[in-house]
Formats: structure tokens, C-alpha cells, sequence
């Protein structure tokens, strides 16, 4: 074994789980130290490789997370919101830096890392690639430059296994607008427009989302105003960038105190 921050990936057969394997295990600045599954699913007890098809890796999957966390210096963790809050609770037991990729938490599962994150770094984010985290900040900065003739809507596609909707980053998004406008999301949201919904409301942030295929994942913020319009746009073709996000927030949480953290953090935007 050698000496490099060692890297528990959760939810490890997953489509984001794999990825992260794979980015770990071709980093020369940690190791992977772990792979958990949920009780009863067919990986646990082999070869996290093999399973995915290759070569061992000597990591085996494991159904003890804790146990898994107490090996390592972090966890990174792309899986469902229920897991993700009992992870929160063993990584603060464990003292492991825990990044969170997982969408889809209520404002109770966000509620409830909050005394995790007394005891452990939490980094968590809707979305871990550099071109989303400079969306938000622009995104920020036009809705600060723009008065309410400027109708704001939020335009996601993702792949038809997406189970959540709008995505954590269509999320971020709207919040990032409704922070450079000064006003409070929950306030001024449309998530569901459907049947006689009535003229659009000055001032709401508007949320489609669209599901198909194999889309990675891709962002719009439209600004509309009479005679004009602004996109900002953000297209992933490949999982790879928010599994190379994940990497670093965990090698960045580090040296970090206890406490909750975002890629905006990580990345110094
Ligand atoms: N923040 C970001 O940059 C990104 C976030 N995501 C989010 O990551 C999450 C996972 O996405 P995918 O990999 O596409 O989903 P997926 O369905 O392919 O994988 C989820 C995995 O978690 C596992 N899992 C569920 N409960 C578990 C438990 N209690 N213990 C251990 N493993 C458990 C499942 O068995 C599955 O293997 C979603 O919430 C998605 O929105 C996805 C991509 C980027
Ligand atoms: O589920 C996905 O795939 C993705 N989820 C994240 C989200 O909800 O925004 C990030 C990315 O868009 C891919």
C-alpha cells in the first residue's frame, strides 16, 4: 500500500460510480481504498475490476460502508439522496472528507448534514465540472446586470434514467439567478407548467427539463426580453469531467476544516 489519500467511491456500479473508479485509478495522486454497494446488489464479494469487466483492481465491494470509510481519508459519493445521508453520518464517524455528487435531497437530507459537517469537510455540488461552476457565476452576473423585462428560464436535458427533475445543476442555475436579482428562489420558481397555466408572472424563474437517450447532461439559461435574447449554455459530452471535479474536491478537503463546502470553493471562482 502506498502513502497517497485513499478514496472509498460509493455506489461503485453505478454509471457516475464507475467513472470515478476509473478516474482514481488513473490519478497519481490518490488510491482507491474502497467500493461500496447497497446490500443484496450481484457486485458485492468481487473484484471491483472484474466486475466492471477488466482487470482486478484488489478492491473488493463491500456492503459496510463503514467499515470501507474507516480505511480511507475520503468518500466520494454520486448515489441517492436516503444513502447519501447515512453516508454523511459514517464519513463525520469516520472522519472522512466526504464529496457529494448526489441530487435530488430534499431541504430535510441537506438539513441533516449539517452536524456531519461539524466533525467532517463536506464538499457537495449539483455539479462538479469547472464549465458548470462558471455558468453560475455568470449566470450571476447577467441576472445582477438585468431588470425583470428580462423573463429568466432554466433548460435542462438529461438521459432517460435520470430520476430526478430539474437536475441539481438546473438547480444551482436558477438559484445563481435569483441571487444576482436579490430575490429568494423558492418565491419566484415554475417547476411544473402544464394545462391553462395563465400568462407567465413577472420575475419567475422558469424549469424545463427533458429526458432522452443517452444525453450527458446540457444547461441553458435563457434571458428573454422584447427584441432580444441571451443564452448561456453548457454542454457535457463526457461523465469523465464530473468525475475529474469530484477527485479534486476530495484531495482539496484535505487540508480543510470541518464544514460544508461547494466547487466554487474548490475551484477558487
Ligand atoms: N454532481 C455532479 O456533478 C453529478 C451528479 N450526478 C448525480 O449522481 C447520482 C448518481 O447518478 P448515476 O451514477 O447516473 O446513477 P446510477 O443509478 O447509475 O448509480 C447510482 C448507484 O448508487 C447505488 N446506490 C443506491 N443506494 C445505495 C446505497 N444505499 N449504498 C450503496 N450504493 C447505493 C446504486 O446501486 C447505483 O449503483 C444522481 O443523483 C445524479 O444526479 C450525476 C452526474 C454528475
Ligand atoms: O444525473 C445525471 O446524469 C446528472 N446529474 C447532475 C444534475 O442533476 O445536474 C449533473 C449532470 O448534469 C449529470
Amino acid at each position: 500500500m502506498n502513502d497517497l489519500p485513499g478514496i472509498v467511491i460509493t455506489g461503485a456500479s453505478g454509471r457516475m460510480g464507475q467513472m470515478l473508479i476509473q478516474t482514481v485509478q488513473e490519478s497519481d495522486r490518490a488510491r482507491l481504498a474502497g467500493a461500496v454497494e447497497r446490500p443484496g446488489h450481484d457486485w458485492i464479494g468481487r473484484d471491483v475490476g472484474e466486475a466492471m469487466g477488466g482487470a482486478p483492481l484488489g478492491v473488493t465491494v463491500t456492503d459496510e460502508p463503514l467499515e470501507a470509510f474507516a480505511r480511507a481519508q475520503a468518500v466520494i459519493d454520486f448515489t441517492a439522496p436516503a444513502a447519501t445521508v447515512e453516508f454523511a453520518r459514517l464519513a463525520a464517524q469516520a472522519r472522512a472528507v466526504h464529496v457529494i455528487g448526489t441530487t435530488g435531497m430534499s431541504d430535510e437530507d441537506i438539513a441533516a448534514l449539517e452536524p456531519c459537517a461539524r466533525h467532517a469537510v463536506i464538499v457537495r455540488a449539483g455539479n462538479m465540472s469547472l464549465g458548470v461552476n462558471l455558468l453560475v457565476q455568470l449566470t450571476k452576473r447577467v441576472a445582477a446586470a438585468l431588470d425583470e423585462d428580462f423573463d429568466i428560464e432554466v433548460i435542462e436535458a438529461h438521459h432517460h434514467h435520470k430520476v430526478d427533475a430539474p437536475s441539481g445543476t438546473a438547480l444551482m442555475l436558477g438559484e445563481a439567478a435569483a441571487v444576482g436579482r436579490g430575490v429568494d428562489l423558492r418565491e419566484v420558481a415554475d417547476r411544473g407548467r402544464d394545462g391553462i397555466t395563465g400568462p407567465r408572472q413577472r420575475g419567475d424563474i422558469g424549469f424545463t427539463a427533458i429526458r432522452g437517450g443517452d444525453i450527458v447532461g446540457e444547461h441553458d439559461v435563457l434571458f428573454a426580453a422584447p427584441g432580444e435574447r441571451i443564452t448561456l449554455r453548457h454542454v457535457a459530452t463526457d461523465r469523465a469531467i464530473f468525475a475529474r471535479g469530484a477527485l479534486r474536491a476530495a484531495l482539496w478537503g484535505q487540508d480543510r476544516k470541518p464544514g460544508q463546502y461547494d466547487m466554487v470553493d474548490v475551484l477558487g471562482l
